[in-house]
């Protein structure tokens, strides 16, 4: 960094050449170290928490277990403080050590590395780590099935994932991000028998999901009055099983079509994978391993020719592996899958963003693949997520992704046009409506802890106060704004020439570059609890501290250039960070809207 701070201690786990407040965080635990010789640098770190409201940084003393009142402990810390580069003062309260930054070095040193690392780096930076560099993780998310609906349990999957992705990207790892489709199984028989009787060519090529989905829906009322379709639909599925080329044909176009569809509608959702998997590229060699070892080890057991396996000893239950015509089922398919997977892949990681609805489903194939002694097992690790009530479009309920990206698109357009002028000025309103009509969804989705439920609310998310994607969306374009209508002010001096200091004069530019400082911090949360709920509230905090900055760090009308500067400079390093927190999010930042 081209701005220098006094050199301090290297603690194990930090690194200020990304995350400029570890070396604040290092200087706080050095000042108490220094007082409470019993205790590391690297001890106190530990304990160095971000403050409650207008305190930068909190110790709780009892945590380091010290002989001695922990007031008087407190009191050592405060007689021997002198303020320096990094700490401008400290309080206590009770058991409480409370921190205050010196505030110019804090700014200069955020915004200096916000720039830096998003400028002066082949690709904007700030925020990222290494701590993922060398490893490797598979994330399968989304994971629909062809021929019947999307529900909004994928596009839960989806959204996270399509997170969970970026996330580890932005830690390092090399990340091989897979969609599993569910495009195997007894239903592909019922679709096969169903096509023949409802199937076109025609409505195929138009819309293949849609056509398979009505060929599903209506073969599936047949088959519940007539047991010769459901026959029929065994046994067909039996043929695609033993490899019969005749009973796949079909099957092959329509997994074609669907996964082409299906990326299209990815692509508009900013969502990507690399690999397009499915349970129809599951092998029978690993199935019928599993089988056997599981049998080696007493835990199957025959019901009328089905395989069952029993995991009632760890709270499993029971469940079948192979049905009694020899097809294999949704739960084998995920053993085999996991192997082959790793086989493919030797990953460090795996991830299966899956609904809580398959919290049992889960557990009994990754508890298996336990049991068969994969040292791996114990690298997988399922990401789960409550239910979505109440979604459904104004026309009726929502079955694929398509109808709910158009409504997203839809509700928003008219949420815009409700302010004529403004709406005036946008440029491309079909496009922008879409972008923020996304913001919306995907924020509404990802504010609350994963596994909470929440119901889907149009009105709620798509309106421009309270914290939605709309009003993310909006903080970001005004923040872009600013380079238009203040030509006069660029190009910027570099860093080093910029008047930062200028910046603590305000105490709400101040909390402007504290927020900045942490966004690695909150990058790294997420890292450890695969929460996007952090991200999202840090978006919201930043574009909260934003706004209340624009009535007194004012940029137009402030008649010191070197001021005005400082303040853009400030304006810009945010709407580098709520741009990276909101592309995380895997939202499209707009600039004009
Ligand atoms: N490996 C897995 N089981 N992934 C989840 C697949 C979800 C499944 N296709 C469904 O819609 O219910």
């Amino acid at each position: 960094m081209s701005f220098k701070l006094p050199s301090l201690p290297d603690v194990p786990g930090t690194d200020p050449s990304r995350a400029v407040l570890d070396s604040f965080k290092v200087a706080i635990a050095k000042r108490v170290a220094d007082a409470l010789p019993s205790l590391t640098v690297e001890q106190v770190y530990q304990g160095v928490d971000y403050g409650k409201k207008g305190v930068d940084f909190t110790i709780a003393l009892p945590r380091f277990r010290l002989p001695g009142k922990v007031d008087v402990l407190a009191k050592t810390v405060i007689d021997q403080f002198q303020a320096d580069d990094f700490v401008e003062s400290v309080t206590h309260d009770k058991a409480f050590l409370h921190f205050m930054l010196k505030t110019p070095s804090l700014v200069r040193a955020v915004l200096t590395q916000v720039h830096e690392l998003t400028y002066d780096a082949p690709s904007p930076e700030y925020g990222t780590n290494t701590s993922g560099a060398g490893k490797k993780v598979v994330i399968e998310y989304s994971s629909p099935n062809i021929a019947k609906s999307f529900h909004v349990g994928h596009l839960r999957s989806t959204i996270i994932g399509a997170f969970l992705a970026n996330l580890y990207k932005a830690c390092g790892w090399e990340v091989v991000s897979m969609n599993y489709l569910g495009d195997w199984g007894t239903q592909f028989g019922l679709i096969a028998v169903g096509f023949e009787k409802y199937g076109s060519e025609e409505e195929l090529q138009k819309d293949a999901i849609k056509h398979l989905f009505d060929v599903y829906v209506n073969i599936n009322k047949d088959a519940e009055s007539d047991p010769g379709v459901k026959a029929a639909a065994a046994a067909w599925f039996k043929r695609m099983e033993d490899g019969d080329e005749d009973a796949l044909k079909n099957w092959r176009v329509w997994r074609e079509l669907s996964v082409k569809k299906y990326a299209e509608e990815y692509e508009r959702l900013n969502v990507h994978f690399d690999v397009y998997t499915g349970e129809s590229k599951v092998g029978k060699k690993w199935q019928d391993f599993a089988l056997e070892r599981l049998n080696e080890m007493g835990l199957i057991s025959d019901a009328e020719g089905a395989k069952l396996v029993e995991l009632d000893k760890w709270k499993l239950g029971k469940a079948v592996l192979r049905k009694k015509d020899g097809t294999s089922i949704y739960l084998t398919r995920d053993i085999g899958g996991a192997i082959e997977r790793y086989e493919q892949h030797k990953f460090d990681k795996m991830l299966y963003v899956i609904s809580s609805q398959q919290d049992l489903h889960t557990a009994q194939f990754i508890k298996m693949l336990h049991l068969m002694e994969f040292p791996w097992a114990s690298s997988i690790e399922h990401v789960n997520y409550g239910l979505v009530l109440g979604m459904s479009t104004r026309k009726g309920n929502v079955v694929f992704l398509e109808q709910i990206i158009r409504e997203a698109a839809s509700v928003m357009h008219e949420q815009m046009k409700k302010n004529q002028e403004k709406y005036a000025a946008v440029e491309d309103p079909e496009q922008t409506s879409l972008e923020v009509g996304l913001a919306a969804i995907k924020i509404q989705d990802m504010a609350a802890k994963r596994i909470n439920n929440y119901t889907f609310n149009w009105d709620r998310m798509t309106s421009f106060e309270g914290d939605t994607g709309p009003y993310l969306q909006y903080a970001h374009v005004r923040l872009t704004s600013l380079t238009r209508k203040n030509p006069e002010l660029l190009p910027l001096p570099p860093p080093d020439q910029i008047a930062a200091e200028t910046l603590a004069e305000r105490p709400a530019a101040r909390e402007i570059a504290f927020l900045l400082g942490t966004y690695p911090d909150v990058v790294r949360t997420a890292l450890r609890t695969h929460e996007p709920s952090g991200v999202v509230t840090f978006a919201f905090r930043l574009a909260h501290a934003i706004s209340s900055a624009w009535e007194t760090v004012v940029v137009k009308g402030e008649k010191d250039v070197e001021r005005a500067r400082a303040r853009m400079w400030l304006y810009l390093c945010a709407r580098d960070v709520l741009g990276a927190a909101m592309r995380l999010l895997s939202i499209r930042p707009l600039e004009r809207m």
